[in-house]
């Protein structure tokens, strides 16, 4: 099936899951307490807070917050009020550059060449919008913010649902069946063939050291690198 537009998920995708559960998720743990203490009363910041009290029945110490969200990092919780509460402490360490977002090279080398041969990029992923521009704007392969044409996280709705899919692609304007998904993880994949995309499993040996064979693909595509992806 010819594929017009693709889709892609960021962390075991276009990038290392170490890189975010090494550098990203303790750079977020260690930064949240002096976070909430300078910024809790910014509305945009209180609003987060308020949703992760909300969730635990109610009112709560900003330092109960603030332990409730580092319990939710050490479990890789995706929960949208984490995930844009990360984004905005990693701005900061963004901007002094005390990392830069790790890229593989394939995909940055087949993102470039889907880009120019006009394929209409789009990124979804669990961390926030302005985590997934942050991110690709600071990547070791430099500024990738301009190749893709649209963000979307988990406000659009949970990656494991199908329903999430069939949104993006109405937002995108493209039929489901013209889009291609591409993730690490099964589970999303089998959201979005249910949505009727196409995809393909990225199983990479440094984030999956064990190959996914067999039923284990849940019968997608499987590829280690963007290379074999060839769209
Ligand atoms: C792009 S922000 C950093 C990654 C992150 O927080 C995350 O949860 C990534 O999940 P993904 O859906 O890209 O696997
Ligand atoms: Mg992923």
């Amino acid at each position: 099936m010819p594929v017009r537009a693709i889709l892609t998920d960021i962390e075991g995708t276009t990038s290392s899951i170490s890189f975010v559960k090494d550098v990203l998720f303790p750079y977020a743990r260690r930064a949240l307490p002096g976070f909430v203490r300078e910024r809790g009363g910014e509305p945009e910041v209180r609003r987060w807070l308020d949703a992760v009290a909300t969730e635990q029945g109610g009112v709560c110490s900003d330092d109960t917050i603030v332990e409730v969200l580092q319990g939710w990092i050490d479990q890789d919780r995706k929960h949208t009020a984490l995930k844009a509460l990360q984004g905005m402490i990693w701005d900061s360490g963004y901007r002094r550059a005390d990392f830069t977002a790790h890229m593989y090279p394939d995909a940055a080398r087949a993102l470039q060449e889907w880009h120019d041969a006009g394929y209409p990029l789009h990124v979804y992923s669990s961390g926030s919008v302005p985590a997934q521009k942050l991110f690709f704007g600071h990547s070791d392969a430099g500024d990738l913010t301009g190749m893709v044409s649209n963000w979307f996280d988990t406000e659009t709705g949970g990656k494991r649902e199908a329903a999430s899919y069939a949104r993006i692609a109405e937002a995108i304007g493209q039929a489901p069946g013209d889009i291609l998904f591409l993730s690490d993880v099964v589970e999303e994949l089998d959201a979005a063939r249910e949505a009727g995309l196409q995809t393909v499993l990225l199983d990479r040996r440094q984030d999956y050291p064990q190959p996914r064979e067999g039923e284990a693909t849940h019968g997608h595509r499987r590829v280690e690198t963007f290379a074999d992806i060839g769209v």
